[in-house]
């Protein structure tokens, strides 16, 4: 199966173009064929109605191409999870292109322009890490030598890596800057090892004023590769020349590295990036939002959706960044202003991978809790504003915190109408920006029902 999906998608890839196949063809799987009937599933309702409206005739062409056998196409959504026997789809996230092997006479790896101080937001997980990056960038006599700086997937070590290069290599041209991964580092001592070039590639190594390698715990485990990283390093260090590594844990914990190398990497300034709080992710989404502007003027975003997806989404920058590069590329697709539902509706897929599981009666039992009335009061019918108004703020949370339709929301509030919570949650909406005592509940509740 993997196979006739694979040479469909080579062929449709070629039709209707790499950005078009990443958006709408990745995600999709082909779950089977039976009695010449493919069917081919799909994350979200809307991707669904997309695909069939543009791609059918595509899809089914490439099929038909790779299996005689097929003559009918069916598209239907399933949920990430439930897909059957295959890995979630693939988001469309937007990975940082880490680069490739490089060319042997050119060490430096190429820097992403988007990588730059000036675009990195900061806030209380990485203000350390950002002031001693820039500390390092702007010069001067060395202070912490190796500056190590780690962290969890997707939090902006490469980011800063790519920063501290950048602004090295615009301030003083005269340095010599060496970025790469520590993958690279490896490919080219083994290539240097084959040709017989050992020499050269200790000369390339030992002659940078500013040596970077991203990514360090490749090396782990990797015993020729992890012998020449120390003697570059120490040849390095000995001489007063600055060394910047990153890894995805402290040096301490990098399992099957030499203890003298770790010793090494502990001797400087280790500084860890912490996972985005919600005011990180906010300011984030809000510096990502004016770049967007540039790129597509007019396409409004309503109040209220990026507060929506820094709660919701809470894995990493690089998830977060993806969710909204994908919202605006629909949005602006079927011209629509990005609202609540649209962002809903486009990013389920996401929503669900990240939903924290919070379940409706929580927040029924919390938020009654907080007001302190009875909570079969809270879903029942009574209509005194005392119990009325903390069931508004508890259907808000409901469809902000989970990603239960209103009709389902509706049900586990006694029964109610989906008009009703919509009412609700308006309700909420509207009165939460001039009611601060109501602003810092919800905050407080959306805390609490997230720890
Ligand atoms: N504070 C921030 N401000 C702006 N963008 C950020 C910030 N932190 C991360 N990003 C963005 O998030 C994405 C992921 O960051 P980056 O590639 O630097 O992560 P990483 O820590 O190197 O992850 P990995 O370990 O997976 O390589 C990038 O597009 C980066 O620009």
């Amino acid at each position: 199966m993997e196979d006739i999906w694979g040479r469909a998608q080579e062929e449709l890839r070629k039709r209707i173009g790499a950005s078009n196949f990443t958006t709408w063809i990745e995600p999709l799987r082909l779950a089977k064929i039976e009695d010449g009937q493919a069917e081919i599933t799909c994350p979200t309702r809307f991707m669904c109605d997309w695909v069939k409206r543009h791609y059918a005739e595509n899809i089914l062409r490439g099929l038909k191409d790779a299996d005689g056998t097929v003559t009918r196409l069916n598209i239907k959504v399933v949920a990430a999870s439930a897909a059957p026997g295959k890995a979630a789809p693939r988001q469309s996230v937007p990975r940082v292109r880490k680069p490739a092997a490089p060319d042997s006479d050119l060490p430096t790896a190429p820097l992403d322009s988007r990588f730059t101080f000036e675009n990195f937001v900061v806030g209380k997980p990485n203000e350390l890490a950002h002031a001693a990056a820039r500390r390092v960038a702007d010069g001067g006599p060395v202070t912490f030598n190796p500056l190590f700086l780690y962290g969890g997937v997707g939090l902006g070590k490469t980011h800063l890596m790519h920063a501290i290069a950048r602004e090295i290599m615009t301030r003083r041209p005269d340095q010599k800057v060496l970025y790469l991964s520590a993958e690279q580092f490896m490919y080219r001592f083994i290539q240097a090892l084959r040709e017989r070039q050992t020499m050269g590639f200790k000369e390339i190594f030992r002659n940078v004023d500013v040596l970077m390698v991203d990514d360090v715990q490749f090396i782990a485990g990797k015993d020729s590769t992890q012998e020449e990283f120390f003697h570059t390093f120490n040849f390095l260090i000995d001489q007063g020349k600055q060394i910047v590594i990153s890894a995805d844990r402290a040096p301490g914990e990098i399992k099957d590295l030499e203890d003298r190398i770790k010793s090494r990497l502990q001797s400087g300034l280790i500084v860890d990036l912490h996972p985005a709080d919600y005011e990180l992710r906010l300011g984030i989404l809000q510096s990502k939002v004016d770049h967007y502007l540039t790129q597509y003027p007019g396409l409004q975003i309503a109040p209220g959706v990026l507060e929506f997806l820094a709660h919701r989404i809470t894995s990493n920058v690089r998830v977060l960044e993806g969710a909204l590069t994908r919202l605006y590329a629909f949005a602006s697709l079927v011209g629509r202003e990005i609202t609540l539902d649209l962002t809903q509706e486009c990013l389920a897929d996401i929503l669900r991978a990240s939903d924290r599981r919070v379940s409706i009666e929580d927040i029924q039992r919390r938020v009654a809790e907080h007001y302190n009335v009875r909570f079969a009061d809270l879903i029942g019918p009574k209509r005194v504003r005392a119990v009325a108004r903390p069931r508004q703020v508890a259907m808000y949370l409901a469809k902000q915190l989970t990603s239960r339709s209103l009709p389902e929301i509706g049900r586990r509030f006694g029964g109610r109408d989906h008009t009703t919570i919509m009412h609700g949650v308006r309700k909420v909406e509207e009165l939460r920006d001039n009611d601060r005592q109501l602003s810092e509940d919800l905050d407080l509740l959306s805390r609490l029902l997230q720890a």
